[in-house]
Protein backbone atom coordinates (compact mmCIF):
# COMPACT_ATOMS: atom_id res chain seq x y z
CA UNK A 1 0.00 0.00 0.00
CA UNK A 2 1.60 3.43 -1.01
CA UNK A 3 0.80 6.24 1.80
CA UNK A 4 1.72 9.65 2.07
CA UNK A 5 1.48 11.10 5.44
CA UNK A 6 1.70 14.77 5.84
CA UNK A 7 2.77 15.47 9.30
CA UNK A 8 2.57 19.12 9.41
CA UNK A 9 -1.59 18.48 9.41
CA UNK A 10 -3.73 17.37 12.59
CA UNK A 11 -4.98 13.74 11.89
CA UNK A 12 -9.05 14.38 13.47
CA UNK A 13 -9.46 10.71 12.90
CA UNK A 14 -7.06 8.24 12.43
CA UNK A 15 -7.69 4.31 11.39
CA UNK A 16 -5.12 1.89 12.42
CA UNK A 17 -5.20 -1.82 11.07
CA UNK A 18 -9.16 -1.63 10.68
CA UNK A 19 -10.88 -4.59 9.87
CA UNK A 20 -15.04 -5.00 9.08
CA UNK A 21 -16.92 -8.18 8.90
CA UNK A 22 -20.26 -9.01 7.91
CA UNK A 23 -20.72 -12.66 9.31
CA UNK A 24 -17.73 -14.45 8.41
CA UNK A 25 -16.88 -12.22 5.40
CA UNK A 26 -13.85 -10.13 5.69
CA UNK A 27 -15.30 -6.84 3.85
CA UNK A 28 -12.02 -4.51 4.97
CA UNK A 29 -8.84 -6.43 5.21
CA UNK A 30 -6.78 -3.97 7.59
CA UNK A 31 -7.22 -0.29 6.70
CA UNK A 32 -5.00 2.31 7.84
CA UNK A 33 -4.79 6.45 7.10
CA UNK A 34 -5.62 9.78 8.48
CA UNK A 35 -8.31 11.76 7.87
CA UNK A 36 -6.75 15.12 8.10
CA UNK A 37 -8.45 18.33 10.00
CA UNK A 38 -10.32 20.73 7.96
CA UNK A 39 -9.74 18.99 4.75
CA UNK A 40 -12.21 16.89 2.44
CA UNK A 41 -10.91 13.14 2.18
CA UNK A 42 -12.51 11.26 -0.91
CA UNK A 43 -13.27 7.80 -1.33
CA UNK A 44 -12.81 6.01 -4.55
CA UNK A 45 -12.83 2.60 -5.79
CA UNK A 46 -14.93 0.04 -7.41
CA UNK A 47 -17.91 -1.21 -6.60
CA UNK A 48 -17.81 -3.13 -4.14
CA UNK A 49 -14.69 -2.31 -2.26
CA UNK A 50 -15.75 -1.42 0.88
CA UNK A 51 -15.98 2.49 0.59
CA UNK A 52 -19.84 3.11 2.14
CA UNK A 53 -18.43 0.19 4.64
CA UNK A 54 -15.55 2.33 6.03
CA UNK A 55 -17.55 5.31 5.81
CA UNK A 56 -20.33 3.65 8.10
CA UNK A 57 -17.66 2.64 10.88
CA UNK A 58 -16.64 6.33 11.22
CA UNK A 59 -20.02 6.94 12.98
CA UNK A 60 -20.65 2.91 14.17
CA UNK A 61 -23.60 3.23 11.91
CA UNK A 62 -23.32 -0.94 11.76
CA UNK A 63 -24.00 -1.45 15.27
CA UNK A 64 -27.28 -1.61 14.54
CA UNK A 65 -26.22 -4.89 12.70
CA UNK A 66 -25.69 -7.79 15.07
CA UNK A 67 -23.57 -9.69 12.72
CA UNK A 68 -21.46 -6.77 11.90
CA UNK A 69 -18.41 -6.57 13.54
CA UNK A 70 -14.89 -4.09 13.47
CA UNK A 71 -11.68 -5.17 14.68
CA UNK A 72 -8.56 -2.36 15.00
CA UNK A 73 -8.94 1.57 15.75
CA UNK A 74 -10.56 4.37 14.92
CA UNK A 75 -9.60 7.18 17.16
CA UNK A 76 -11.09 10.24 16.75
CA UNK A 77 -9.67 13.40 18.53
CA UNK A 78 -6.78 10.21 20.78
CA UNK A 79 -9.79 8.52 21.66
CA UNK A 80 -10.92 4.83 20.26
CA UNK A 81 -14.83 4.91 19.09
CA UNK A 82 -15.07 1.31 18.46
CA UNK A 83 -14.13 0.93 22.17
CA UNK A 84 -18.07 -1.32 23.69
CA UNK A 85 -18.59 2.13 26.20
CA UNK A 86 -18.32 4.72 23.02
CA UNK A 87 -21.57 6.92 23.58
CA UNK A 88 -23.29 6.30 20.64
CA UNK A 89 -25.39 9.47 20.56
CA UNK A 90 -22.67 11.83 21.36
CA UNK A 91 -20.58 10.15 18.67
CA UNK A 92 -23.17 11.10 15.98
CA UNK A 93 -23.58 14.56 17.15
CA UNK A 94 -20.36 15.21 16.51
CA UNK A 95 -19.96 13.05 13.11
CA UNK A 96 -22.64 13.91 11.46
CA UNK A 97 -23.34 12.13 7.69
CA UNK A 98 -25.50 12.99 4.86
CA UNK A 99 -26.63 10.45 2.89
CA UNK A 100 -26.99 9.12 -1.24
CA UNK A 101 -31.04 10.19 -1.77
CA UNK A 102 -32.00 13.48 -0.04
CA UNK A 103 -33.89 12.37 3.51
CA UNK A 104 -36.42 15.07 4.75
CA UNK A 105 -38.38 14.32 7.37
CA UNK A 106 -41.89 14.81 6.32
CA UNK A 107 -42.17 18.11 8.19
CA UNK A 108 -41.79 21.50 7.56
CA UNK A 109 -38.08 23.04 6.23
CA UNK A 110 -37.76 24.58 9.56
CA UNK A 111 -38.92 21.66 12.02
CA UNK A 112 -36.52 19.33 9.52
CA UNK A 113 -33.25 21.14 11.22
CA UNK A 114 -35.17 22.10 14.53
CA UNK A 115 -35.83 18.35 15.92
CA UNK A 116 -32.47 17.66 15.69
CA UNK A 117 -31.14 20.70 17.56
CA UNK A 118 -33.83 19.91 20.17
CA UNK A 119 -32.64 15.63 20.26
CA UNK A 120 -28.90 17.23 21.68
CA UNK A 121 -29.69 20.73 23.36
CA UNK A 122 -32.34 22.36 25.40
CA UNK A 123 -32.41 25.87 23.49
CA UNK A 124 -34.47 28.81 23.99
CA UNK A 125 -37.06 29.31 20.60
CA UNK A 126 -34.81 32.54 19.67
CA UNK A 127 -31.76 30.64 19.68
CA UNK A 128 -33.08 27.99 17.79
CA UNK A 129 -34.60 30.36 15.26
CA UNK A 130 -30.88 31.69 14.75
CA UNK A 131 -29.45 27.71 14.85
CA UNK A 132 -31.91 27.75 11.56
CA UNK A 133 -31.07 30.41 10.22
CA UNK A 134 -27.27 29.93 10.23
CA UNK A 135 -27.56 26.23 9.05
CA UNK A 136 -29.54 26.80 5.91
CA UNK A 137 -27.14 30.03 5.09
CA UNK A 138 -24.00 27.64 5.70
CA UNK A 139 -25.75 25.25 3.40
CA UNK A 140 -26.47 27.82 1.00
CA UNK A 141 -30.52 27.23 1.01
CA UNK A 142 -31.41 30.35 3.25
CA UNK A 143 -32.06 33.04 0.54
CA UNK A 144 -34.42 30.30 -1.38
CA UNK A 145 -36.43 29.21 1.93
CA UNK A 146 -36.47 32.14 4.07
CA UNK A 147 -39.95 33.02 2.95
CA UNK A 148 -41.57 29.67 3.68
CA UNK A 149 -39.95 28.09 6.34
CA UNK A 150 -43.14 26.52 7.45
CA UNK A 151 -43.59 24.56 4.04
CA UNK A 152 -42.73 21.29 4.00
CA UNK A 153 -39.39 19.86 3.37
CA UNK A 154 -40.69 17.28 0.96
CA UNK A 155 -41.82 20.00 -1.14
CA UNK A 156 -38.59 21.04 -2.08
CA UNK A 157 -36.24 20.03 -5.41
CA UNK A 158 -34.13 17.32 -5.06
CA UNK A 159 -30.93 19.17 -5.10
CA UNK A 160 -32.92 21.61 -2.38
CA UNK A 161 -34.11 18.60 -0.50
CA UNK A 162 -29.86 17.57 -0.30
CA UNK A 163 -28.75 21.12 1.09
CA UNK A 164 -31.44 20.72 3.28
CA UNK A 165 -30.18 17.29 4.92
CA UNK A 166 -26.45 19.46 5.31
CA UNK A 167 -28.52 22.06 6.75
CA UNK A 168 -29.70 19.66 9.05
CA UNK A 169 -26.46 17.72 9.78
CA UNK A 170 -25.00 21.17 10.01
CA UNK A 171 -27.04 22.40 12.52
CA UNK A 172 -25.70 19.93 15.18
CA UNK A 173 -22.75 21.24 14.80
CA UNK A 174 -20.57 18.05 14.17
CA UNK A 175 -17.15 18.26 14.09
CA UNK A 176 -16.62 15.77 10.73
CA UNK A 177 -19.58 15.43 8.27
CA UNK A 178 -19.38 12.41 6.27
CA UNK A 179 -21.23 12.15 2.82
CA UNK A 180 -21.93 8.48 1.12
CA UNK A 181 -22.28 9.64 -2.95
CA UNK A 182 -24.38 12.68 -1.93
CA UNK A 183 -24.54 14.00 -5.32
CA UNK A 184 -25.85 10.24 -7.21
CA UNK A 185 -29.56 11.62 -7.18
CA UNK A 186 -28.91 15.00 -8.21
CA UNK A 187 -28.57 16.76 -11.86
CA UNK A 188 -25.78 18.75 -12.60
CA UNK A 189 -26.31 22.02 -11.68
CA UNK A 190 -27.28 20.93 -8.12
CA UNK A 191 -24.15 18.55 -8.18
CA UNK A 192 -21.96 21.70 -8.89
CA UNK A 193 -23.77 23.95 -5.83
CA UNK A 194 -23.46 20.62 -3.18
CA UNK A 195 -19.77 20.53 -3.86
CA UNK A 196 -19.10 24.25 -3.59
CA UNK A 197 -20.52 23.83 -0.70
CA UNK A 198 -18.26 20.64 0.67
CA UNK A 199 -15.46 23.21 -0.31
CA UNK A 200 -16.76 26.05 2.01
CA UNK A 201 -17.69 23.20 5.31
CA UNK A 202 -14.17 22.45 4.86
CA UNK A 203 -13.14 25.56 6.68
CA UNK A 204 -15.67 24.44 9.79
CA UNK A 205 -15.16 20.92 9.18
CA UNK A 206 -13.39 17.25 8.66
CA UNK A 207 -15.19 15.92 6.05
CA UNK A 208 -14.75 12.45 4.50
CA UNK A 209 -16.55 11.72 0.88
CA UNK A 210 -17.73 8.40 -1.14
CA UNK A 211 -17.82 9.11 -4.37
CA UNK A 212 -17.92 7.32 -7.88
CA UNK A 213 -17.38 10.10 -9.96
CA UNK A 214 -13.64 10.69 -10.22
CA UNK A 215 -13.75 14.15 -11.29
CA UNK A 216 -15.92 15.09 -8.07
CA UNK A 217 -12.95 13.37 -6.29
CA UNK A 218 -10.91 15.53 -8.40
CA UNK A 219 -12.13 18.56 -7.64
CA UNK A 220 -13.55 18.50 -4.21
CA UNK A 221 -11.04 16.80 -2.36
CA UNK A 222 -7.28 17.68 -0.74
CA UNK A 223 -6.82 13.64 -0.18
CA UNK A 224 -7.74 10.89 -2.08
CA UNK A 225 -8.11 7.21 -0.69
CA UNK A 226 -8.07 4.35 -3.43
CA UNK A 227 -9.73 1.14 -2.03
CA UNK A 228 -10.00 -2.18 -4.33
CA UNK A 229 -11.47 -5.36 -2.95
CA UNK A 230 -11.43 -4.75 1.10
CA UNK A 231 -8.13 -3.08 0.91
CA UNK A 232 -6.69 0.51 0.64
CA UNK A 233 -4.37 0.72 -2.17
CA UNK A 234 -3.52 3.80 -2.08
CA UNK A 235 -3.59 7.31 -0.23
CA UNK A 236 -2.62 10.80 -0.62
CA UNK A 237 -2.69 14.07 -1.64
CA UNK A 238 -5.43 14.68 -4.34
CA UNK A 239 -3.70 15.93 -7.40
CA UNK A 240 -0.81 13.69 -6.80
CA UNK A 241 -2.86 10.53 -6.88
CA UNK A 242 -4.84 12.00 -10.05
CA UNK A 243 -1.54 12.60 -11.93
CA UNK A 244 1.06 10.37 -10.87
CA UNK A 245 -0.32 7.28 -8.84
CA UNK A 246 2.04 4.82 -7.86
CA UNK A 247 0.32 1.87 -7.91
CA UNK A 248 -0.49 0.07 -11.07
CA UNK A 249 -4.11 -0.58 -9.70
CA UNK A 250 -4.77 3.05 -9.26
CA UNK A 251 -3.65 4.37 -12.76
CA UNK A 252 -5.84 1.04 -14.31
CA UNK A 253 -9.00 2.53 -12.39
CA UNK A 254 -8.21 6.22 -13.23
CA UNK A 255 -7.54 5.62 -16.76
CA UNK A 256 -11.03 3.61 -16.59
CA UNK A 257 -9.02 0.34 -17.11
CA UNK A 258 -11.12 -1.33 -14.52
CA UNK A 259 -14.20 -0.72 -12.86
N1 LIG B 1 -25.16 -6.01 4.67
C1 LIG B 1 -24.19 -6.71 4.09
N2 LIG B 1 -24.05 -8.03 4.28
C2 LIG B 1 -23.05 -8.75 3.71
N3 LIG B 1 -22.11 -8.22 2.91
C3 LIG B 1 -22.20 -6.91 2.66
C4 LIG B 1 -23.23 -6.07 3.22
N4 LIG B 1 -23.05 -4.79 2.79
C5 LIG B 1 -21.95 -4.82 2.01
N5 LIG B 1 -21.44 -6.08 1.92
C6 LIG B 1 -20.25 -6.51 1.16
O1 LIG B 1 -19.13 -5.78 1.63
C7 LIG B 1 -18.30 -5.39 0.53
C8 LIG B 1 -18.13 -3.88 0.53
O2 LIG B 1 -19.39 -3.25 0.26
P1 LIG B 1 -19.57 -1.66 0.25
O3 LIG B 1 -21.04 -1.39 0.11
O4 LIG B 1 -18.86 -1.09 1.39
O5 LIG B 1 -18.81 -1.28 -1.07
P2 LIG B 1 -18.78 0.11 -1.87
O6 LIG B 1 -17.38 0.28 -2.30
O7 LIG B 1 -19.39 1.18 -1.07
O8 LIG B 1 -19.71 -0.25 -3.11
P3 LIG B 1 -20.67 0.70 -4.00
O9 LIG B 1 -19.74 1.63 -4.67
O10 LIG B 1 -21.32 -0.28 -4.95
O11 LIG B 1 -21.64 1.36 -3.06
C9 LIG B 1 -18.96 -5.94 -0.72
O12 LIG B 1 -18.36 -7.17 -1.05
C10 LIG B 1 -20.40 -6.14 -0.30
O13 LIG B 1 -20.99 -7.20 -1.02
Amino acid sequence: MSKDVDSTLTEKISVRNLKFFYGSTLALKSISLPLYERQVTAFIGPSGCGKSTLLRVLNRMYDLYPNQRAEGEVLFDGENILHPRQDLNLLRSRIGMVFQKPTPFPMSIYENIAFGVRLYERLPKSDIDARVESALEKAALWKEVKDKLHSSGLSLSGGQQQRLCIARTVAIRPEVILFDEPCSALDPISTARIEELIDELKNDFTIAIVTHNMQQAARVSQRTAFMYLGELVEFGETKRLFTNPTDSRTQDYITGRFG
